[in-house]
């Protein structure tokens, strides 16, 4: 093997970190990249030249090549043409004279002549026999395990999100609403489900669409969170990128962009279209509006992609914000054919509400009546036994989730309420009632519009000067000292507002400050919020307009200010919850300066009295809003009528408590059950935190480390320091050359942001798994052990096979058959022996030849035996591969095949994905080999 670092079309190199893809061939090049076509697998990479992770795979005299037609031929010359090497030699099938140009050779090669290694004195170490086999077991345990892509995430572990991500996650092209009320960790859900797909190979290309103001968020959770490191596309990259030719969106694998860079550009947005991707994820969905005449350009923009691609999942707190046809037209998004007509939904929603009533005593602990158990059995043919045996709470919980899983959106809608989640803080309101200024109220006596009434400080004639008039700034003013050095979040509806409060902190006070708001670019409001989370130097308090507050975590703060409040009760909760969300550590004051006698003291109580709104979430307040709107409107109108207030007030608690009940019992109890994961998500849990406390990971990184060259350094508090060393085999993709903090603690992870947290999901394990596997360190040793208790001069040889498959990476071979190994140790005697050797020490040089020589027959005729046995044990094992994946596969299909007939959520293609992948998966299983890795031969010299 040589290391020729010229490319030329036609030459064939191996991947340094995807072993899987098997052997390569360049097939195009120029002057800064390279691109190779892995045949094996139909993968292609375009890699840059200079630092491309690739090995050049090149034969000399004597060594034995397969074509791609399968015959062998031993090398006796070579030839260069245009770069790429001709080999000449003699067929071993006919002795005949061949030629094969390395185009030919066969594309499931490997770096693979652990015998040659062995007998031409070729020898590593002893102990990188020990890794390959552990490095080997323990990836074919990870591909094999439930856990993966959840267990690495840096993340608390929190049961519904971890239920959603793996239900969700395990699916092949999930098509998903995310509705978990504000704050629950619906883009943790996403980041774990788009790890998971791309972790088992279900998906390699995905597009996340966000409002322009979450861009940067998504960009450093998807980092943070879960190592994904996302390409941000904007005009100015795509314009750069638009140099090469090709289609910017082509070029990288997992792209984040904002809605607005879509829908303004028809040429980005067909770009984006064509570019082809696996998975599509679009946040705040609420802003998707739709109506049958008049969908808005968000929604068509996204409804052209997510016809296209195949993997959607859509994520929004409030998905009845802009009204209940606009939640039916996101559920078409992800289901055209079953969503086609509102009313047909609307009246598949009434049964909803049948069956919610029919399970309704399930959720109790009591014995039911005939009649319900009648309607059960209706709902649930074939329970019988299950019906017989309600007092077994196993039995009803498992019913309840069968009847959960057949009827309903449940599968494609998850919605957690906070109700069930235990651990969020309180809220507590406190009111500052201003005098209303003269100028607001002659303002309003001439005009009666209801956006002026709401927000009297945006008249024109007052723009200029209402900071001064208007009491709210001076309340603000002097309250910020009081809480001083606590931080303080004020949300107002418009950015204007916001702006011209902050000149007035500006003007009249020293407080630092910063303001947040749609007109400014990305850029400054990441500044601006960045200064906001300074907790020494930073901001004390941030203003931010409505739009530009949205999905963003600020829970570090304790205070928010309400400097006005919006119309509707889902933007209320929108506003709270930037605060109130997963992390909040204290409990949560809201100030709310308002006016007295206006329209913002009618809507204050309102949202107070009417529905609750301000101490705890009010998942009903847009139901109660659709129902007494105009009431409302005619009370904001004319804040004086104070017995239609009073009206307003009693009827909307009445109808907030009856609908309240509903939903406790109703559909939302339902979605939620099966959304919580409680009963189903307890295994997963244990076997992550079983995960967790291994100690498997962190010795056989330290050992890795070491044996790559790689510095490492405690650091206390579980952190240790690594850095390259100067002996490093080679670069290792992912670790700093400056050196990295890292640690093996979930604990430790999530509390301290910028160190590490390495797991077997994280690249740099596998790129240093990878780093030994595709290298030929550890194929062949030869070391001492030193054991009184047996013969003096005895010996063994362990030979290391690996069974693999190769197939493209979207049938999930590796989830049945990963590369697996099987060792094996022949005594001097040529029988399979037991034992295994822990402390093998590397024998010198001079002896070890002389000890190669005396037993090269014996040692080859080991390596017979051990390929023989390993055969069969490569057989057995490939065979029982079979038989679980064709098992799991047909029981799956049967599964979704039986939900189908009952739950229209189940689509065609789903099933259709699983059936080819079966037959795929099949025929791929036929072409499965079982390769020699490594061989060691091990003497004993006590
Ligand atoms: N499992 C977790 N471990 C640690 N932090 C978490 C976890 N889940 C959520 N968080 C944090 O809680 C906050 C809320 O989570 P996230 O942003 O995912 O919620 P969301 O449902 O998307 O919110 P919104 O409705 O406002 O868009 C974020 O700061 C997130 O990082």
């Amino acid at each position: 093997m040589s290391s020729v670092s010229e490319y030329a079309v036609g030459q064939r190199w191996l991947s340094n970190t995807e072993s899987e893809l098997g052997l390569g061939a360049i097939i195009n090049q120029d002057g800064r990249s390279v691109e190779v076509y892995f045949p094996a697998t139909g993968d292609s990479r375009k890699y840059t030249k200079h630092d491309a992770p690739l090995t050049r795979l090149t034969f000399a005299e004597g060594d034995d090549i397969k074509s791609q037609d399968g015959w062998t031929m031993t090398v006796t010359s070579t030839e260069l043409s245009h770069g790429a090497i001709i080999y000449y030699g003699t067929r071993r099938d006919t002795q005949a004279s061949a030629k094969l140009p390395e185009t030919l050779l066969d594309h499931q090669i490997r770096l693979n002549q652990p015998e040659q290694r062995l007998m031409s004195m070729q020898h590593d170490k002893p102990k990188w026999f020990d890794l390959r086999l552990r490095a080997f077991t323990y990836l074919s345990d990870y591909y094999r395990s439930s856990i993966i892509g959840l267990a690495g995430a840096r993340i608390e572990l929190i049961p519904h999100q971890l239920h959603i991500a793996s239900q969700v996650g395990n699916r092949n092209a999930p098509r998903v609403l995310l509705a978990d009320e504000v704050g629950l960790g619906k883009t943790i859900e996403a980041a774990l489900i788009i790890h998971q797909q791309l972790k088992t190979s279900r998906a390699q290309r995905v597009l996340i669409v966000v409002p322009d103001s979450l861009v940067h968020q998504w960009l450093v959770e998807m980092l943070r969170r879960v190592n994904l490191a996302f390409s941000v596309f904007d005009e100015d990259r795509c314009q750069a990128m638009d140099e090469d030719g090709d289609n910017p969106f082509e070029q990288e694998q997992l792209v984040l962009c904002s809605l607005s860079f879509l829908t303004g550009s028809t040429k980005r947005h067909e770009q984006a279209l064509a570019a082809g991707w696996d998975m599509l994820v679009v946040d705040e969905a609420h802003h998707l509006a739709w109506s049958p005449d008049a969908p808005s350009a968000g929604y068509q923009c996204i409804e052209a992609l997510a016809q296209q691609v195949p993997g959607v999942l859509l994520l929004t707190a409030t998905p009845d914000q802009l009204g209940h046809e606009s939640h039916f037209a996101r559920l078409r998004l992800l289901d055209a054919a079953r969503f086609h007509r509102y009313e047909r939904f609307l009246e598949e929603e009434s049964h909803y509400s049948e069956l919610a009533e029919a399970v309704a005593p399930l959720l109790e602990d009591g014995e039911l009546d005939d009649t319900q158990l009648a309607r059960l059995e209706e709902l649930a043919p074939n329970s019988t036994a299950a019906l017989t045996n309600l007092n077994d709470m196993d039995e009803r919980d498992a019913l309840l989730h069968r009847l959960i899983d057949r009827h309903g959106t449940g599968r494609l809608l998850f919605r957690n309420r906070r109700a069930g989640i235990s651990g969020f803080p309180a809220r507590e309101l406190n009111t500052y009632a201003q005098p209303l200024p003269d100028v607001y109220e002659d303002a309003l006596a001439v005009e009666s519009d209801l956006q002026q009434a709401l927000y009297p400080e945006r008249q024109a004639a007052l723009v200029d000067i209402w900071t001064e008039l208007d009491p709210r700034v001076e309340w603000l003013l002097a309250f910020l000292p009081t809480v001083k050095p606590e931080k303080v979040l004020l949300i107002c509806a418009s950015a204007i507002t916001a702006q011209q409060l902050g000149e007035a902190i500006r003007q009249r006070t020293g407080i630092r400050h910063s303001v947040f708001h749609e007109g400014m670019s990305i850029v400054e409001r990441d500044k601006a919020a960045h200064f906001f989370a300074d907790a020494e130097e930073g901001a004390q308090i941030l203003l931010c307009s409505e739009i530009g507050s949205e999905g963003r975590n600020f829970q570090f703060a304790h205070h928010l200010v309400l400097f006005d409040l919006p119309m509707t009760p889902d933007l209320l909760e929108q506003r709270i919850g930037r605060l109130d969300r997963i992390g909040q550590t204290e409990d949560i004051q809201i100030h709310i300066p308002y006016l007295e006698d206006s329209a913002q003291a009618v809507l204050l109580r309102w949202y107070d009295e009417g529905l609750n709104a301000f101490n705890q979430t009010c998942p009903t307040g847009a139901a109660v809003y659709q129902q007494v709107e105009g009431q409302l409107l005619s009370c904001l109108e004319m804040p004086e009528d104070e017995a239609g207030l009073e009206e307003l007030i009693a009827e909307s608690r009445t109808l907030n408590t009856t609908l309240k009940q509903q939903l406790d019992q109703g559909r939302d109890r339902l979605l939620e059950l099966n959304a919580s994961g409680q009963g189903k998500v307890e295994d997963l849990l244990d076997d992550i935190i079983a995960e967790d406390a291994n100690s498997h990971l962190p010795e056989f990184m330290s050992w890795l480390f070491d044996a790559i060259g790689i510095n490492q350094e405690e650091k206390g508090d579980d952190c240790f320091i690594i850095s390259p060393g100067e002996s490093m085999i080679n670069n290792l993709p992912g670790l700093d050359p400056d050196g990295m903090t890292i640690t093996f603690r979930r604990r430790v992870a999530t509390t301290l942001e910028h160190v590490h947290y390495i797991s077997w999901d994280h690249p740099l394990v596998h790129n240093a798994v990878d780093l030994i596997l595709t290298d030929t360190v550890g194929k062949a040793s030869l070391g001492f052990i030193g054991d009184r208790m047996l013969p003096k001069g005895a010996y063994w040889l362990e030979a290391l096979f690996v069974l693999g498959v190769n197939a493209p990476a979207h049938l999930q071979a590796h989830r049945f058959l990963p590369q697996t190994p099987i060792k094996l140790c022949i005594d001097a005697e040529g029988e399979a022996s037991d034992i295994s050797f822990d402390k093998t020490r590397r024998a010198n040089k001079k002896i070890a030849q002389q000890l190669l020589q005396a037993l090269k027959d014996p040692v080859n005729k080991q390596i017979e035996t051990a390929r023989q046995l390993a055969q069969i044990k490569a057989d057995a094992l490939l065979q029982a591969a079979r038989i679980s994946m064709q098992t799991s596969l047909r029981d799956e299909m049967s599964r979704l095949q039986a939900l189908q007939k009952q739950n229209p959520a189940i689509r065609d293609s789903e099933i259709s994905f699983i059936d080819n992948q079966l037959s795929e998966l099949t025929k791929a299983f036929e072409q499965a080999e079982v390769q020699l890795d490594a061989l060691r031969i091990v003497v004993n010299n006590p």
